[in-house]
């Protein structure tokens, strides 16, 4: 665990952006420094001064700070006045002052942004005040257009997800009666009913200065794009039971860095709030809360409301580490603290209606680095070119469209790749015509980006969600059966050979036959077992290790995929098997 208000006690971190650490609780920190000495790698730097440093060191340094920002894929957090070890020493307003110069200057130097997060007096026997301070480096890469986050926005019906995000990316407060969420709804029907059912996307763009840039006059995506040095795109999944599919295929296969569950302060943990905090977590998805309407309640509801899932987080299945963010000084510190450590959840308390607080979950945004780091992410683009389908449009004058997310390797404009598996289990060749992400033409595609390719005329009807669009060099491997690992979360009664059930693995979705449980005749609910599945309409390529959901009525599991039967193996084993298999 790294960063500055780790060594100075929680209970600080209820106060503002400058406190006093008193000379106490420096000892603590002392002795508490072991753990808290700089980390060579990651994107946090430690730098007790920078005064007036020789020509030669400056270009050290300014080398230095061009590798933590590709550690931090673009971001880096740089804390003045504290030595490698974790001391905050911190300086006199003169030499942070001509520190801060010099930081500028190297920023300068290495094409960045530099925006000062927070200063805070250190307390100690001294006349003169001293200061640490932590500074926000930010370059998007040469290569990139923008910083980019995916967020998947759960909750209950009626909690106020879409409003939320209609204020956050509109910048105009809701009524408390649906005005702010109008203008996220996608189908007829949605806005009749005014319920979310399809996934919508919605993006906030923030400049390297951490503004938003959505806010100005008729924004456009494309606008957006342009002027954001950092993107969060929102994925608005839907609350109501009924669209649980849509749900779980939002988790699955757009594969957020985050989830944010906002549960209504009024209502507190209601219908689909606990499932969907459940799904978070067995799909590995670190999740943050935001209490919304707190303009509805009184501060003891709203309270009570925090109590409630402070007590389910923190429950032996949860076992989540609350952090309420209650100033901008807790934001900064949630943000640098959620992404090191995942079991650490930040609670928001706001209102979409009032306003309030809404600026803690923007500082929140602005900051929140990625969770892979920079090696993670070149050892996926160094891998051959893997690109999901999610979605399949005609667009006039393009023709065939697919949406979905680049899971490995980098994918160019014009690059030949084979996209399958058909129903025979094989792959067909293509051609990518364009690239574009968020509505804005983009030449290459790395992997961990989501975004639209056209594929000229292709013909559409050869395509359906779930399938890959690989590299010719590939060679995936397609199958009809599989085994995989799971625990049976809840069935009403047992489980057993042949029972069918909805299988989610990444962007796939299929009905699947139980064929076999492994050592068993059925399982209960919280029962563990292997189990091969067998596909009921057409195979699907998979890999060993990946997450696995899967649903029925009321029964529901999780797992993990552990063992593929090649399609093509089994055709050979069995000649005269089923015309499917
Ligand atoms: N007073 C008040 N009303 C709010 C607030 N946020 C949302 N609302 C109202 O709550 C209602 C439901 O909000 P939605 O944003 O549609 O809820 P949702 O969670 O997106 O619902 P689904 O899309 O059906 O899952 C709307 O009438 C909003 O105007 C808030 O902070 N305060």
């Amino acid at each position: 665990m790294r960063g500055w208000a780790a060594p100075v006690n929680s209970s600080l971190l209820n106060h503002h952006c400058v406190c006093v650490v008193s000379p106490q609780q420096l000892c603590l920190t002392v002795r508490e420094r072991e753990r808290e000495r700089e980390a060579e790698e990651g994107n946090i730097e430690y730098k007790l001064k920078l005064v007036d440093p020789t020509q030669y060191r400056f270009e050290h340094l300014a080398t230095q700070m061009k590798w933590r920002l590709q550690e931090g894929r673009g971001e880096a957090v740089y804390q003045i006045g504290v030595e490698d070890n974790g001391l905050l020493v911190g300086l006199t307003e003169e030499d942070m002052k001509a520190s801060l110069k010099t930081l500028r200057r190297m920023a300068e130097k290495v094409g960045a942004d530099i925006t000062v997060l927070r200063e805070r007096e250190v307390d100690y026997d001294s006349d003169e005040p001293h200061r640490i301070a932590e500074v926000l480096i930010r370059k998007v890469p040469d290569d990139q257009q923008f910083l980019d986050l995916r967020v998947a926005v759960l909750g209950n019906v009626d909690s106020g997800k879409s409003t939320l995000l209609g204020v956050l990316t509109q910048g105009e407060l809701d009524n408390g009666r649906g005005r702010a969420r109008l203008n996220l709804f996608r189908h007829l029907h949605e806005i009749q009913t005014g319920r979310t059912s399809s996934i919508s996307i919605e993006i906030l763009g923030f400049d390297s200065k951490g503004e938003v840039v959505n806010y100005s006059e008729s924004r456009t995506a494309e606008e957006i794009c342009e002027s954001a040095s950092k993107m969060i795109t929102f994925i608005d999944l839907a609350g109501h039971h009924k669209y649980l599919k849509t749900t779980i295929f939002g988790l699955t296969s757009y594969c957020p860095d985050f989830a944010m569950l906002v549960v209504s302060a009024n209502t507190g943990i209601a219908g689909t709030t606990r499932e969907h905090l459940g799904l978070a977590m067995a799909l590995k998805v670190p999740i943050f809360i935001v209490v919304s309407k707190v303009d509805l309640c009184t501060k003891g509801t709203v309270e009570r409301t925090v109590r409630q899932l402070e007590r389910i987080l923190k429950q032996p299945g949860c076992n989540k580490v609350p952090m309420l963010v209650s100033s901008t000084d807790d934001a900064v510190t949630a943000a640098q603290k959620f992404a090191q450590s995942p079991s650490i959840t930040p609670i928001f308390t706001l209102s979409s209606v009032s306003g309030e607080s809404l600026d803690l979950l923007k500082v929140f945004f602005n900051i929140l680095p990625p969770l892979s780091n920079s090696k993670e992410q070149e050892e996926l683009m160094q891998q051959l070119t893997e690109f999901q389908i999610d979605e399949i449009y005609t667009v006039p004058d393009v023709g065939t469209v697919v949406g979905g997310t680049l899971y490995s390797g980098i994918c160019r404009e014009g690059e030949q790749l084979v996209v399958g598996p058909t129903d025979e289990g094989k792959f067909r060749e293509l051609a990518v015509c364009s690239i574009q992400r968020n509505r804005s033409g983009c030449r290459v595609l790395r992997a961990g980006q989501a975004a639209t390719l056209a594929l000229g005329d292709f013909d559409r009807s050869l395509l359906r969600k779930g399938m890959v669009m690989v590299s010719p060099e590939m060679n995936p491997t397609i199958c009809w059966r599989f085994e995989a690992e799971i625990v049976l979360l809840f069935h009403a009664k047992t489980f057993h050979k042949g029972f069918q059930v909805t299988v989610h693995v990444g962007n796939i979705r299929q009905t699947a036959t139980v064929e076999a449980l492994q050592g068993k005749d059925e399982l209960r609910t919280g029962e563990k077992a292997v189990v091969r599945f067998k596909f009921i309409k057409h195979p699907e390529y998979l890999k060993v290790g990946a997450k696995l959901l899967f649903r029925e009525g009321v029964t529901k599991g999780i797992g993990q995929v552990t063992k593929l039967q090649p399609a093509s193996q089994y055709q050979q084993r069995h000649p005269s098997g089923s015309s499917t298999a």
